[in-house]
C-alpha cells in the first residue's frame, strides 16, 4: 500500500445525468504517486466518477477536497483544474504541428519561448515522438495521435492525470506498446493517476490500487492482487476474470477450513462456517492443474478429481479448457501444455487446484 499524503477526497457524491442518479459514492481518496484504476461495465459510471471529481461536472450532493481543502468557488476550481490532465479515448488534437498541440498548455501558463522549446522536446521524448515535432497532427494514426494526447497531458508537469479509457480505440499491438510506455512514464514522473478502462490487463499493469464501479457505486477498492483474486461478489467475480463461480454446501467445518458438497464431490476450503449453511466460492481458471495421471502424493493440492474434458478452445495464448469433475470447471491451458498432454474433448484427465486458491464470495444465505 502506498502511504502517502492525501491528494484527493471525495464525500458523499451523488450525480444525476439525464434526470437519473448514475453516481453514489460516500467516499473517495487518492493519495500522492497513487496510479488508481477504475474498472467496471459500459454505462456503470467511470467516466462520470471521473469528470465530479475533475470539477467539470456538478454533483447533487457531496464535496471534491483537494490537499485537505474543498474546492468550492470558481477560482478554486479554476487553479485545481490547471494542476489537473485529462486524456480521453479521442486524441482531441487540434489542425496545428504536433509542436504546437503539446506547447498550447505551456503557453496558457505564459512560460517563455526557450522554456516551451525545452519542455516540447522533453516531452516529446518521454512519448518517443521526436521525430513528429513538426508533422500535421492531423496526419497522425491512432496511436501516434494518442502519444501526442499523452504528450500535451505531461507537458504541463500535472499533479494529477485522468485518463480516460485511453488506448480503447486501439489495435492490440498498439494498446500494449502505448500501456507499458505509460506504465513507464507515470513510474519515472511519479504523477498520481487515475485511469478507467474496461481492460483488466491494463488496470493490472498500471495501477496499484484498483477500484469496482457498478452501477453507479465503488462496490469494491483494493490492490490489483487482491481484487482479481479475492473478489467481494460474483460481478466483481466475473468483471475480473473469475470463470469459476460455483454454490456448495458446509459439510463440515474444522478450524480455518470448511469442507464442501457440490453434486457427489467434496472440496476444501480455507474459511469459516458451520453445517448446512450455503457458499459461494469460486477458483481463477489458471489456478486449475490438469494431469493425465493421478497426482497422489505428487500434489499439496487438497482438491483431486477425475475428470471429463468437454470443450477445448484456442484463446491466443492459452487455450480454455472446460472439465466435468462431478461440477463443472473451465481451466486455462498453453498450447504448448495442451499437445504435450495430447488434451482433447472426451479424454479423461486429473484436475487439481489447492484449498488456498479457493476464494469464498459468500457464506451463510
Ligand atoms: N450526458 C449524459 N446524459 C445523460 N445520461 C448520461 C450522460 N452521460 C452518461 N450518462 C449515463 O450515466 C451512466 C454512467 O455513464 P458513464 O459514461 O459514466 O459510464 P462509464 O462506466 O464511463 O461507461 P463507458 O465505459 O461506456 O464509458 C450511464 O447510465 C449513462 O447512460
Amino acid at each position: 500500500m502506498i502511504d502517502t499524503a492525501m491528494l484527493l477526497e471525495a464525500r458523499n457524491l451523488s450525480v444525476k445525468r439525464g434526470g437519473v442518479q448514475v453516481l453514489d459514492v460516500p467516499e473517495f481518496y487518492l493519495r500522492e504517486r497513487e496510479v488508481l484504476s477504475l474498472i467496471g461495465p459500459n454505462g456503470s459510471g467511470k467516466s462520470t466518477l471521473l469528470l465530479t471529481l475533475a470539477c467539470l461536472l456538478q454533483p447533487i450532493t457531496g464535496d471534491v477536497l483537494y490537499r485537505g481543502e474543498q474546492i468550492v468557488s470558481e477560482r478554486s476550481k479554476l487553479l485545481y483544474r490547471r494542476r489537473l490532465a485529462m486524456v480521453f479515448q479521442e486524441p482531441l488534437l487540434f489542425d496545428a504541428t504536433v509542436f504546437d498541440n503539446v506547447a498550447a498548455g505551456l503557453k496558457i501558463r505564459r512560460m517563455t519561448r526557450r522554456e516551451i522549446d525545452r519542455r516540447v522536446m522533453e516531452t516529446l521524448e518521454l512519448v518517443n515522438m521526436v521525430a513528429f515535432a513538426k508533422r500535421s497532427a492531423r496526419k497522425l494514426s491512432g496511436g501516434e495521435a494518442q502519444r501526442v494526447s499523452l504528450a500535451r497531458a505531461f507537458a504541463i508537469k500535472p499533479e494529477m492525470i485522468f485518463l480516460d479509457e485511453p488506448f480503447s480505440a486501439l489495435d492490440p499491438p498498439t494498446r500494449l506498446a502505448l500501456t507499458e510506455d505509460l506504465e513507464g512514464i507515470l513510474r519515472e514522473t511519479g504523477t498520481t493517476a487515475i485511469v478507467a478502462t474496461h481492460d483488466r490487463l491494463e488496470a493490472l499493469r498500471l495501477s496499484n490500487r484498483m477500484a469496482v464501479v457498478s452501477g453507479g457505486k465503488i462496490v469494491q477498492s483494493g490492490s490489483p492482487v487482491d481484487v482479481m483474486h479475492r473478489p467481494a461478489n460474483e460481478l466483481v467475480a466475473a468483471f475480473v476474470g473469475m470463470e469459476n463461480v460455483l454454490s456448495a454446501e458446509v459439510q463440515a467445518a474444522s478450524v480455518g477450513m470448511l469442507t464442501l458438497s457440490i453434486g457427489k464431490q467434496l472440496i476444501e476450503v480455507a474459511g469459516n462456517g458451520s453445517p448446512g449453511e450455503m457458499a459461494v466460492f469460486c477458483i481463477r481458471p489458471e489456478n486449475v492443474t490438469i494431469t493425465t495421471d493421478n497426482p497422489g502424493g505428487a500434489t499439496s493440492a487438497r482438491n483431486v478429481y477425475p475428470s471429463t474434458i468437454t470443450r477445448i478452445i484456442p484463446m491466443g495464448v492459452y487455450n480454455k479448457i472446460w472439465l466435468d469433475c462431478g461440477f463443472s470447471l473451465v481451466a486455462y491451458l498453453t498450447p504448448q501444455s495442451v499437445g504435450t498432454l495430447h488434451l482433447e474433448v472426451g479424454k479423461q484427465v486429473h484436475v487439481s487446484f489447492k484449498a488456498a486458491s479457493v476464494h469464498l464470495i459468500r457464506i451463510g444465505d
